[in-house]
């Protein structure tokens, strides 16, 4: 159970214009993984821009958990875990996140054995670990998992080829941690390619380890012996830089949004010019002005380069208040990610879900009330509703938008936004 504080609600006035600039942070899908990967090594590691959101504070307690050396300062922490001893981990702590699982394949290689408890994050539908355990298994591990307990142990860790039925990002970076000092050549294929993969491994192999091809669909790691110290800047947030996109496109008088890699967020720039969204995209920052008489448009995701699941529920409300006619989300990888609706329709939306579609009739005027952040970004997709609406809206269980945007209110709030914690 989340412990409730001070900050479970969000208000948000509406109707608002925004402007200025907006910096994104560093990406929680890499930096929740860094920070396990830093187990690999048993010397000092140093990640820099560490985001300020709860899920990589979290992800840093479970390595002080096991014994580890934290040092953070500001947005730069050091991290040491020479002195640490093999420990289950079976607090709540685990369950906060969906990364903890990261804590599988990261302590498999430093002590060839885990124990752990299920991983928790945003409820989307069934989010399986099978692929992970059939890759640790494949590479030697015997795996039990009763109670919502987790145990792997293997004498020793030896390479292997890897197919993977999903080209699951989970899946792939718990291999590659896993493997990274087993013996001889481990080969995935149908390997995910998200930009935070590469980001992983390139963190690996600034400590001395082999992995090559990471960001296609093949990854090679050939086992090594030793991994040491080093320091590692994570990537941006495309999630994040993302969703001030679309909030710019809502909203924007004039909004440039810095700190963004412009070749990771292809899918979504291409929807928003299809739109008719008014965007210039720059070397590392992209500017957006106001735009009018948006067009509808459908949206189906997919694994990178595709559209980003992570994105479309922040699509839902841009595309209620200014789409002239019926855009069709339909979601691909995830079975329930369209909660956000249903509080949407409380809202004066007209969205009707239908299998792994939602069918959103617009344009409607949203009216401020009461409503549920279902998950991370179905909250964020509530902020920007709250922006558009008529009157005050106030969002409840916001600890799930903390998981992943830092500082997201004085950063609306910078750009002019009227919404507080509440
Ligand atoms: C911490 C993190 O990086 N989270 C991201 C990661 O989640 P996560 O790593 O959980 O997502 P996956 O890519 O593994 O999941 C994709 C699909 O594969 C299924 N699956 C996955 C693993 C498995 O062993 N068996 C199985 O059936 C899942 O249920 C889902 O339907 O990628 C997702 C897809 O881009 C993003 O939405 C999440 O933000
Ligand atoms: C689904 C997400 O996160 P997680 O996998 O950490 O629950 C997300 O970032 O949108």
């Amino acid at each position: 159970m989340t412990e409730k504080n001070n900050y479970d609600t969000i208000k948000v006035i509406g109707g608002k214009k925004l402007n200025g600039e907006v910096k994104v942070a560093s990406s929680k899908n890499s930096t929740v993984a860094l920070i396990p990967a830093t187990l690999l090594s048993g010397e000092e590691v140093i990640l820099e821009n560490l985001p300020n959101i709860s899920d990589a504070t979290v992800q840093l307690e479970l390595l002080e958990e096991l014994g580890c050396t934290v040092e953070r300062d500001d947005a730069c922490v050091k991290i040491n875990t020479k002195e640490i001893k093999s420990k289950p981990l079976v607090g709540e702590n685990v369950t906060k996140l969906r990364a903890s699982y990261y804590y599988i394949g990261a302590l498999l290689t430093r002590f060839k054995e885990v124990e752990i408890l299920m991983p928790g994050g945003c409820y989307l539908g069934p989010r399986p670990i099978d692929l992970h355990i059939k890759g640790f298994e494949k590479l030697g591990a015997k795996v039990d998992i009763s109670q919502g307990l987790v145990k792997v142990k293997a004498e020793k860790l030896k390479g292997s080829n890897i197919y993977l039925d999903i080209a699951s990002v989970g899946a792939t970076i718990n291999i590659m941690l896993a493997a990274v000092m087993a013996e001889g050549r481990t080969v995935i294929e149908n390997a995910a390619k998200e930009p935070e993969i590469i980001d992983v491994a390139n963190l690996i192999n600034s400590m001395g380890g082999k992995v090559r091809g990471a960001g296609t669909s093949k990854i090679k790691i050939d086992g090594v012996t030793k991994l040491g110290s080093t320091r590692h800047e994570i990537i941006p947030d495309r999630i994040e830089a993302g969703t001030y996109l679309i909030y710019a496109a809502a909203l924007a008088e004039e909004i440039k949004i810095t700190n963004i890699i412009p070749m990771h967020l292809e899918s979504l720039i291409s929807k928003l010019e299809e739109m008719g969204v008014n965007l210039e995209v720059y070397k590392d920052s992209i500017l957006v002005k106001e735009s009018k008489n948006l067009k509808q448009i459908n949206i189906r995701t997919a694994v990178y380069p595709g559209f980003p699941t992570d994105l479309q529920q922040i699509m839902v409300p841009l595309l209620t208040t200014k789409a002239n006619g019926v855009s069709i989300i339909t979601e691909t990888i995830y079975s329930s990610r369209f909660k956000n609706c249903h509080e949407l329709n409380k809202m004066g939306a007209n969205i009707r879900v239908e299998n792994n579609s939602a069918i959103i009739v617009a344009p409607k005027q949203l009216y401020g009330t009461l409503v549920d952040a279902p998950d991370l970004r179905g909250g964020a997709s509530l902020i920007l509703a709250g922006l558009l609406a008529e009157g005050e809206t106030t969002i409840n269980n916001v600890e799930h938008i903390y998981r992943g945007y830092g500082d997201i209110i004085e950063k609306l709030t910078a750009l002019g936004a009227t919404i507080t914690k509440a």
